[in-house]
C-alpha cells in the first residue's frame, strides 16, 4: 500500500450486543479493505468491552487498514439506572450524541485523521443528522432482515395495512413476501408493543432514510434475492453480509462483547458429532422462571447433551434472576453445561453441535445460517417473530417452538422435547442440515472475492474513497496533506506516532 493515504470512516454505534456486533464487524471488514476506521459507542459500554474483549487504546491493524475506539460519555452517572429505560435513554444519547460526535469529528480532524463518513446503526437516527450538519457523508447499516425492512418502510410510508387496534389479527402481504400472519410481522409495530419507544426509534431512522447516501444489509443476495430487488429499486441498498465473516482478516483479534465468554470450547470437543444442544436467548430477552423451568425439563428428559446460556440480568434492569429447578445440574450431569456467556461464533462451528435453540435475533439467525446450524425457533419480540417465519417456512431449516411474548402462552416441556427430537434426529432433522448446509455455502460464496456481499463492500469502499475526496476539496485540504499515513507512520517497533498522545505518549499497534 506505500504511501496512500487512509480514508477515515467513524462507525457510530447504538449500545446494544446485537448491535455493536454487526456494525464492528462492518469495520473490520472495511478495514480489511484499506480503511482507518473508528468505532465509538457510549463510554459505558466502552467500559465493559474493554472489560470482556481485546480492545484499548491500541490501533489494531486488520487486513490492509486499521481499527480504534473512541468511546464518549452519555452525560449521566456511572451507577444511573435510566440507562436500563430506552424510552429515557434514547432522548438522552440523542441530545448528547449531536454535541460530543461533532466534537469528536474535530478533534480527529485536528490530530491528522480528519472523518470523510459517518455510519450508524437504526435507533440512532440522529447521527444522519450530524453528518448532514457537518457537510459529511453517510451510510446507514440495518441489523436485520431485509424482510423486516420492507416491512418497517410500508408501514411508515402506509402503504398496506398493518394489524392495528381496531384490526389486530389481519394477514399482511408484502411485495415479494410470504403472507406474514398478524403475529409474524415485526412486533414493534403491534398497537399493544411494550416497547413503542423502539418503534418510534425505527420511525426515526426511516424519516431520515433519504440522508445515508447508502443503506448496507447484514445480509445477502442470495438469501433474500427478491425482496433485495424489489427494495434496492426503492432505496440505495447494498448486502453486504454475512458480516461475521471476513475472509481477508479471518483471524482479527478485536470484538465487542460485553461479556467475557465463558469457556465452553474444550466440553464441546469431549461430545460426539452432532450430539449437543445450544440454548441462547441472546443479550436482551430474559424469560419468566416457569418458562425457564419448563426448557430445563425439555432438556433434561429429552436426554440431549446441551450447552445453554444462562445470562444474568442487569443489576438495574428489574428482572429477576432466573434459577435452574432444583438438582437439575446434579440430574445433567456431563449431559450439561451453563454458562453465563459463550464464544456463540465458535459454537456454532463445532462439528458437536446438532441445533440452536434461538430468540432468532437477526445477529444469531445469520450466524445460524452460515455455520450450516439447524435451529429450534423461540422467538419473542421485535424483528424475531418474522426471523422464525423465514427459518421455519422460507430459509426452512428450523421447527417453531413459539409463536412470540404476545402469544402469552406458556411452552411446556413435552413441547420442548418434541421439538428438541424432531430438530436433533429423523428425517425432518436431515432435511434442515442439507438446507442450512446449502445456506453456509451460499453465504462464504458471498463473502468470498468477487462474491456478491464482497463486490458490494468494494463498491461502498470506493465510493467512500471518492467522496473523500470531494469532502476534503471542500474543506480546502489534499488528500494527501489531509489524511494521516498510517502504514508510513507505524514504525518498525510497531508503535504508530500519531496525532495527540496517549497516556504514554504513543498508540500501541497490536497484532
Ligand atoms: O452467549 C452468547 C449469546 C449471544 N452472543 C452474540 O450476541 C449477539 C446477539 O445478537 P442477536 O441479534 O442474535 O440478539 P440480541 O442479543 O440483539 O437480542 C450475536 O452476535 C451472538 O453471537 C454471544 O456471543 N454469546
Ligand atoms: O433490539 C434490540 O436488540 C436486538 O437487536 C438485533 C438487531 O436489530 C435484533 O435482531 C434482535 O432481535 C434484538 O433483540 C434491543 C432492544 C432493547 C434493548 O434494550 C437493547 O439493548 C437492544
Amino acid at each position: 500500500m506505500g504511501s496512500e493515504a487512509l480514508v477515515h470512516v467513524l462507525l457510530v454505534s447504538f449500545p446494544g450486543q446485537g448491535h455493536v456486533n454487526p456494525l464492528l464487524r462492518l469495520g473490520k471488514r472495511l478495514a480489511s479493505k484499506g480503511l482507518l476506521v473508528t468505532f465509538t459507542t457510549p463510554e459505558s459500554i466502552g467500559k465493559a468491552m474493554r472489560k470482556a474483549s481485546n480492545i484499548g487504546e491500541e490501533l489494531s491493524p486488520v487486513g490492509d487498514g486499521f481499527i480504534r475506539f473512541e468511546f464518549f460519555e452519555d452525560g449521566w452517572d456511572e451507577d444511573e439506572i435510566r440507562r436500563q429505560d430506552l424510552d429515557q435513554y434514547l432522548p438522552q444519547l440523542e441530545k448528547v450524541g449531536k454535541v460530543l460526535i461533532p466534537e469528536m469529528i474535530r478533534r480527529n480532524g485536528e490530530q491528522g485523521r480528519p472523518v470523510s463518513c459517518l455510519i450508524n446503526n437504526p435507533f440512532i437516527p440522529w447521527v444522519s443528522d450530524v453528518a448532514d450538519s457537518l457537510g459529511l457523508p453517510s451510510a446507514m447499516l440495518w441489523v436485520q432482515s431485509c424482510a423486516c425492512f420492507t416491512a418497517y418502510y410500508h408501514y411508515y410510508h402506509g402503504l398496506v395495512p398493518f394489524p392495528s387496534e381496531t384490526a389486530m389479527e389481519i394477514d399482511v402481504q408484502l411485495p415479494c413476501m410470504p403472507l406474514l400472519k398478524h403475529d409474524e410481522t415485526p412486533s414493534f409495530l403491534y398497537p399493544t408493543t411494550p416497547y413503542p419507544f423502539l418503534r418510534r426509534a425505527i420511525m426515526g431512522q426511516y424519516k431520515n432514510l433519504d440522508k445515508p447516501f447508502c443503506i448496507l444489509m447484514d445480509t445477502f443476495q442470495e438469501l433474500e434475492h427478491e425482496n433485495i430487488e424489489y427494495m434496492s429499486k426503492i432505496s440505495p441498498i447494498k448486502t453486504v453480509g454475512p458480516l461475521f465473516k471476513n475472509p481477508k482478516a479471518p483471524n482479527a483479534a478485536v470484538k465487542g462483547d460485553f461479556m467475557k465468554a465463558d469457556d465452553c470450547v474444550g466440553w464441546l470437543d469431549s461430545k460426539p458429532a452432532s450430539s449437543v444442544v445450544y440454548v441462547s436467548f441472546g443479550s436482551v430477552v430474559y424469560l419468566k422462571q416457569d418458562q425457564w423451568d419448563e426448557i430445563a425439563f425439555g432438556l433434561l428428559n429429552s436426554g440431549v447433551n446441551f450447552l445453554w446460556v444462562m445470562k444474568p440480568p442487569h443489576k438495574d434492569s428489574g428482572y429477576e434472576v432466573l434459577r435452574l429447578p432444583e438438582g437439575f445440574l446434579e440430574k445433567a450431569g456431563d449431559k450439561g453445561k451453563v454458562v453465563q456467556w459463550s464464544p456463540q461464533e465458535q459454537v456454532l462451528a463445532h462439528p458437536s453441535v446438532a441445533c440452536f435453540v434461538t430468540h432468532c435475533g437477526w445477529n444469531s439467525t445469520m450466524e445460524a445460517l452460515t455455520s450450516g446450524m439447524p435451529v429450534v425457533a423461540f422467538p419473542q419480540w421485535g424483528d424475531q417473530v418474522t426471523d422464525a417465519k423465514y427459518l421455519v417456512d422460507v430459509f426452512k431449516v428450523g421447527v417453531r417452538m413459539c409463536r412470540g411474548e404476545a402469544e402469552n402462552k406458556l411452552i411446556t416441556r413435552d413441547v420442548v422435547e418434541q421439538c428438541l427430537r424432531e430438530a436433533t434426529c429423523g428425517p425432518k432433522a436431515e432435511e434442515m442440515k442439507q438446507n442450512a448446509m446449502k445456506w453456509s455455502a451460499a453465504a462464504e460464496a458471498a463473502v468470498a472475492e468477487g462474491g456478491s456481499s464482497d463486490r458490494n463492500i468494494q463498491a461502498f469502499v470506493d465510493e467512500v474513497k471518492r467522496r473523500s475526496l470531494e469532502v476534503l476539496a471542500a474543506s480546502g485540504k489534499s488528500a494527501a496533506n489531509g489524511v494521516a499515513d498510517l502504514t508510513d507512520k507505524v514504525a518498525a517497533n510497531g508503535v504508530a506516532e500519531l496525532g495527540e498522545p496517549k497516556v504514554n505518549g504513543e498508540l500501541k499497534v497490536v497484532s
